[in-house]
């Protein structure tokens, strides 16, 4: 673990930038650091591997001060990673991941074994290898900074920014694979972020800093969403954060599910309207539901997979409040079809259920 006691930085003209910050970055998790401009996140981030150090107060790595060790052996300790990946423009990929495994000690061989290794475990083809930096997307540059600082398989990790120069549907799959990643290896790592959305997705837990470098809250993204501690943080995590909480809010077994009339694919028209409540019907093809059809633009006398509004209004029963709403706003019909792991049909939502989950869901939570 990391943790921070009544840690204070300020410079030599005066400016304090980190103010009594206390806060312990649980091994294995990762926490997020987030706050406005200038606040001192890249600040706290720098004077944990001591490329700032701190004016009083300790950090601590797994209980010793950092104090205590050299400098050289702690950064060892620690990978970092930071925006826009900074690689060494005239080293190739593999030997830009390889070399701190090579500062830990690793033969040349034996770390551009491990580069290769991880470059596939970022999701990079090992035919990128001998390529250099600029011939790289912005996101592959970024997966092999992750890469370089996994390459001495540090305990610590510290990301600063690494998914923010890159556009967002990038950034989006970057946070995924990571996240991924960070279920196989369990580093414990501190990230900053200025995106409230990348913080409430990848954190285990959040800390947001306060302008003057304060500690204003720090709590897993579902306690912060409900439970803000100041108008401050209620500000900071923004508007939608009613809609946000509902990621991190489980559907409960006993949902009011609805009985859906089905028919097969290829089944006929006829018995479809037979069945139907109304102009759609939910076709199912080997027991799952596919989709819906809808009836009054049926032109053929059988039901074809080319007629149907496929797939994306389904929610999994294991699934969140969110994917719930969304089935039954993205539904033609405003009903939401749940289903099990097995894609096997439970039964179907409609709006006015879908409000009497959210009123229960936040009254659990004594809102
Ligand atoms: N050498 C220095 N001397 C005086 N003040 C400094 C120095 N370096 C940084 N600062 C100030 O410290 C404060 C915190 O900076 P820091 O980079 O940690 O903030 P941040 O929260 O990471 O900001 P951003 O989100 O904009 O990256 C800023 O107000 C900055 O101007």
């Amino acid at each position: 673990m990391i943790s921070f006691e009544n840690v204070t930085k300020h410079y030599e003209d005066g400016t304090l930038v980190v103010d009594r910050l206390s806060f312990t970055a649980p091994t294995g998790k990762l926490t997020i650091l987030v706050g406005p401009s200038g606040c001192g996140k890249t600040t706290t981030l720098r004077m944990i591997n001591r490329l700032i150090e701190h004016s009083s107060g300790k950090i601590l790595l797994n209980d010793q001060s950092i104090e205590e060790l050299d400098v050289v052996k702690l950064r060892r300790k620690i990978g970092y990673v930071i925006q826009n990946a900074g690689l060494f423009p005239h080293k190739n990929i593999v030997d830009n991941i390889a070399v701190t495994a090579m500062l830990n000690g690793a033969t040349r061989h034996a770390a551009r074994k491990t580069a290769m290794e991880l470059l596939e475990r970022v999701g990079l083809s090992a035919s990128l290898a001998n390529r250099y930096p600029w011939q790289l997307s912005g996101g592959q540059q970024q997966r092999v900074g992750v890469a370089r600082a996994l390459a001495s398989d540090p305990e610590f990790m510290l990301m600063d920014e690494p998914f923010s120069a890159v556009d967002p549907v990038v950034r989006e799959q970057l946070q995924d694979e990571f996240l991924r990643l960070q279920r196989e290896i369990g580093k414990t790592i501190i990230m900053v972020t200025h995106d409230i959305d990348e913080a409430m997705k990848l954190g285990d837990q959040v800390a947001v800093l306060m302008p003057g470098g304060r500690l204003a809250q720090v709590a897993s993204p579902a306690e912060l969403l409900t439970s803000p501690k100041s108008p401050f943080v209620a500000d900071f995590i923004g508007r939608d954060r009613g809609y946000r909480r509902l990621t991190f809010s489980p559907l409960q077994p006993q949902l009011p599910l609805q009985t859906e009339p089905t028919v097969d694919l290829g089944e006929s028209v006829m018995r479809a309207r037979a069945v139907a409540q109304g102009r759609w019907i939910l076709v199912t093809g080997q027991n799952k539901p596919l989709g819906w059809f809808d009836l009054e633009l049926a032109t053929e006398s059988t039901i074809e997979l080319s007629d149907i509004n496929l797939g994306s209004t389904f929610s999994p029963l294991s699934g969140n409040l969110r994917q719930l709403t969304d089935a039954v706003l993205s539904s033609p019909c405003q009903r939401g079809v749940i289903v099990d792991d097995e894609q096997q049909l439970m039964g179907t939502l409609g709006f006015d259920d879908v409000l009497d989950v959210l009123r229960a869901s936040n009254k659990a939570v004594g809102l």
